[in-house]
């Protein structure tokens, strides 16, 4: 069988896994494998990919075997495959990944730009007197607002937006809760699903919480799904709608759910480890900040400045390399059995590729501790960090992701300093990247720094 960490007979190497920052235990691993190992717990197989090439050629090049994602029976439950970004590889995830792409790729995002320069402004004026432990709560309302006007359409919630944002906000956390295998027995023996609604409160819990939803998401999309609105992605899915074989209101609806959902706190995590790095490392900020000082002058960064700030672009991308917010990723399923290097793999296996590994190859990221952007202008420049994932589930967000990450960051820079706090005793307060925060997602803990505004910041 492949390389990997032997275990006891029956839980294999379920012992050794982490529930929370399973990253960790995969890097200690890839110390001891070439790139990739297996394991198994609890009877289920697992590949774990720890190298970016080993990467390229499962998920990229054997994309059509390896492209499955392991439902869980909670999410299917109570998703019944509406979300795409948690369901099999199928008709239905095909047809709904074909909106996110055709609505949401380099072209289509234009139609966005509007809103993120107002959310962006708005993300501004919060930030000027804030208690800099309260950051994390500001950048994620800033991600919600933008994440839904993006979806539905500017003003599309009126006065129920705040409301709509909170309720999808407890729709994510018991989903994520649902989904732990200690909530649910049923998730550690989906065997047990044989059994009939009426005495399995599992499948009571997840009839209600879709019919609940499934309501939520179709009157949110409502203003699109009926020409109300005629921006977001929402409406413009309905004018591709002609095109699109069998696509129905409920799919339009619950895949702005399934993008809404997987990216929302991507973007305000990735900002908060912007700050921190703009702390530690004053010589890249300082940089930065000349460059944007120099290109858009006196008033806020523009997308049309991007092409003219090179060195904010590769702060940017630094900032995805040197703390990944999706570490582990998103686990993959074997589809069909297939052979990787003389050995089998099969059907059913779950694959996991580390990214954490694949931003600190030594080989690739010099010094990879250090927040460097230099090293993506240099002659021949590294290659943009492996984050948004590989094959035919590559994240799906990233463009708009990049589009948001650029504006929110060269208007920080543009507005404000930040610098290391000191305390009551005069003596300086030195955030730590260790300090971290999360489960899949890995955020840093809220940490004191200062932050000065520069300039005036327009109202
Ligand atoms: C810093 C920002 C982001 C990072 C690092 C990131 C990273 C990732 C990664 C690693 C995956 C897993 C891909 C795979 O399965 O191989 C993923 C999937 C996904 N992402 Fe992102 N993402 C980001 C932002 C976003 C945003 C802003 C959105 C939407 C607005 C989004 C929507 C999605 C969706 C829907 C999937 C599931 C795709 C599928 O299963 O077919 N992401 N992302």
């Amino acid at each position: 069988s492949p390389p990997g960490p032997r275990g006891l007979p029956l839980l294999g190497s379920a012992l050794e896994l982490p529930s929370k920052f399973v990253f960790r235990k995969f890097d200690e691993w890839s110390k001891l494998y070439d790139g990739w190992f297996m394991l198994s717990a609890v009877g289920q197989k697992f590949l774990v990919i720890t190298r970016t090439d080993i990467a390229v050629d499962i998920l990229d090049k054997m994309s059509l075997q390896t492209a499955d994602r392991p439902a869980l029976p909670m999410a299917i439950y109570m998703l019944r495959h509406m979300a795409f970004s948690l369901d099999n590889y199928g008709d239905r995830w095909r047809r709904c990944r074909r909106l996110a792409h055709e609505n949401f790729n380099v072209r289509a995002l234009e139609q966005y730009r509007g809103v993120y320069e107002l959310a962006t402004a708005k993300l501004l004026r919060q930030l000027s007197n804030i208690d800099p432990l309260k950051i994390p709560d500001e950048l994620m309302q800033f991600s919600g607002a933008l994440t839904y006007e993006a979806m539905y359409g500017p003003g599309s919630g009126g006065a129920n937006v705040k409301q709509n944002i909170h309720k999808v906000w407890e729709m994510l956390e018991v989903l994520g809760d649902a989904m732990s295998p200690a909530t649910f027995i049923i998730n550690l023996f989906p065997v047990l699903g044989i059994l009939p609604e009426s005495i399995s409160p599992w499948k009571q819990f997840g009839t209600r919480y879709f019919n609940e939803h499934d309501k939520l998401l179709k009157e949110m999309a409502q203003p699109g799904l009926t020409g109300q609105s005629d921006s977001g992605f929402v409406a413009s899915c309905m004018r591709m709608r002609d095109r699109t074989e069998g696509i129905s209101d409920a799919e339009i609806a619950w895949t702005s759910f399934a993008l809404y959902g997987a990216g929302v706190e991507t973007t305000p995590y990735s900002l908060h480890w912007f700050i921190m790095a703009m702390v530690l490392f004053p010589e890249a900020y300082q940089r930065a900040q000349d460059e944007v000082r120099a290109v858009a002058g006196d008033s806020p960064p523009t997308f049309e400045h991007r092409i003219k700030m090179p060195y904010v672009m590769a702060v940017m991308k630094e900032v995805l390399r040197w703390r990944p917010v999706l570490p582990a990723a998103l686990p993959h399923m074997a589809s069909e059995d297939f052979e990787y290097k003389g050995y089998r793999v099969q059907k059913g296996t779950y694959i996991f590729y580390n990214q954490w590994n694949m931003c600190r190859d030594p080989a690739v990221y010099p010094d990879y501790d250090v927040f460097r952007p230099e090293r993506f202008l240099a002659d021949p420049p590294a290659p943009d960090p492996p984050v948004f994932g590989f094959g035919r589930r590559i994240c799906p967000g990233r463009n708009f992701a990049r589009d948001l990450l650029f504006l929110a960051i060269s208007n920080l820079l543009w507005a404000y300093h930040f610098e290391k706090a000191t305390d009551a005793d005069g003596k300086t307060i030195t955030p730590s990247p260790e300090d971290i925060d999360g489960n899949i997602l890995l955020h840093p803990k809220p940490f004191q720094f200062v932050m000065t505004p520069q300039r005036e910041i327009p109202k």
